[in-house]
């Protein structure tokens, strides 16, 4: 990666955080040019003793030396840290990637006082293992090189999709953002199943994960193929598949996908309201 020496601070280390620093520091991300701040001290130590970043419980610390502020923390958050950062130190010259849903890019600069450099970024969970999604919007201030150095962050944990509009941001969410949640939730309900059908616990965890992982990798080996017909290639006419897709089908699980992706992009759209 061009530009490796850049030092990346993220401010808030939950989840995604750490799924994104886990995933830099195992594509060979050096740990030193990574700093992450919270509030509180386990999570810090956890990341620093798993992958051997720098820490601190300091925001203003965290992103004094920093080229790039990812800032992680929940979404109501996010103005009142670009507040505190702009009151406490230098901001000019740094890039700032906010991978928070429903916070627009106009609010977050007015909070840092300036007309910054300003990347929204949804990325999901699965960075944690190279295999993430991040959608990707930069405001006009962003510098070419900026773009350039957000975009290999980005890569070096999944696949980055840059996008014309902010609006998008919020369809992104949508289709990858929280949707390693309905995957989950899908497999949660088969493994439930599969236990009330007297496989233990750890049995039925592994023939759900197995079949999923089957799935998807049969979707990423056969790209010449719908998915609409991988999917055929298992009903065979008036058999067992056949009869549970019909079920799916009675209890409307294409129109409920359909209405749960858009109460996602709905939601992302009333968070931005209440943090304009
Ligand atoms: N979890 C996910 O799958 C995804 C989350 N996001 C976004 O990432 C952001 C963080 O979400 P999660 O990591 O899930 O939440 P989280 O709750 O796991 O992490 C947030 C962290 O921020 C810390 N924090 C709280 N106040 C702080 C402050 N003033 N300064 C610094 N740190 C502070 C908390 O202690 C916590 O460790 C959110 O804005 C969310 O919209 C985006 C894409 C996917
Ligand atoms: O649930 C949320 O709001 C965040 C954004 C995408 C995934 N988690």
């Amino acid at each position: 990666m061009t530009n490796e020496h850049q030092t990346v601070a993220f401010i808030g280390a939950g989840n995604m955080s750490g799924a994104i620093i886990a995933g830099l520091v195992s594509n060979g991300y050096p740990a030193s040019n990574i700093i992450a701040a919270n509030p509180s001290m386990p999570k810090l130590e956890t990341l620093q003793n798993n992958l051997g970043i720098n820490i601190t419980t300091d925001n203003i610390q965290a992103c004094q030396h920093a080229d790039v502020v990812v800032l992680a923390v929940k979404p109501h958050l996010i103005q009142q840290v670009c507040q505190q950062l702009a009151d406490s130190t230098d901001l000019s010259g740094k890039c700032f990637i906010s991978v928070a849903a429903g916070v627009n890019i106009i609010p977050m600069q007015a909070a840092l006082g300036f007309a910054a450099p300003v990347i929204r970024c949804m990325p999901n969970t699965p960075s944690q293992i190279g295999l993430g999604v991040s959608g990707m919007y930069a405001s006009g201030e962003v510098s070419e090189n900026q773009r350039q150095f957000a975009d290999q962050l980005m890569q070096s944990v999944g696949i980055v999709q840059w996008l014309d509009s902010e609006a998008q941001i919020d369809d992104l969410i949508a289709v990858a953002g929280s949707a390693p949640a309905y995957f989950f939730a899908f497999m949660e309900a088969m493994q439930n199943k599969a236990m009330a059908l007297g496989f233990s616990k750890a049995d039925s965890r592994k023939l759900v994960q197995q079949t999923a992982l089957g799935a998807a990798h049969m979707v990423v080996e056969n790209d010449d193929l719908d998915i609409s017909t991988l999917r055929e290639n298992v009903t065979s006419k008036g058999g067992t598949t056949q009869q549970a897709l019909t079920t799916f089908a009675q209890g409307g699980l294409a129109e409920l996908v359909d209405k749960a992706m858009q109460s996602a992009i709905d939601r992302a759209v009333e968070m931005a309201k209440d943090n304009s």
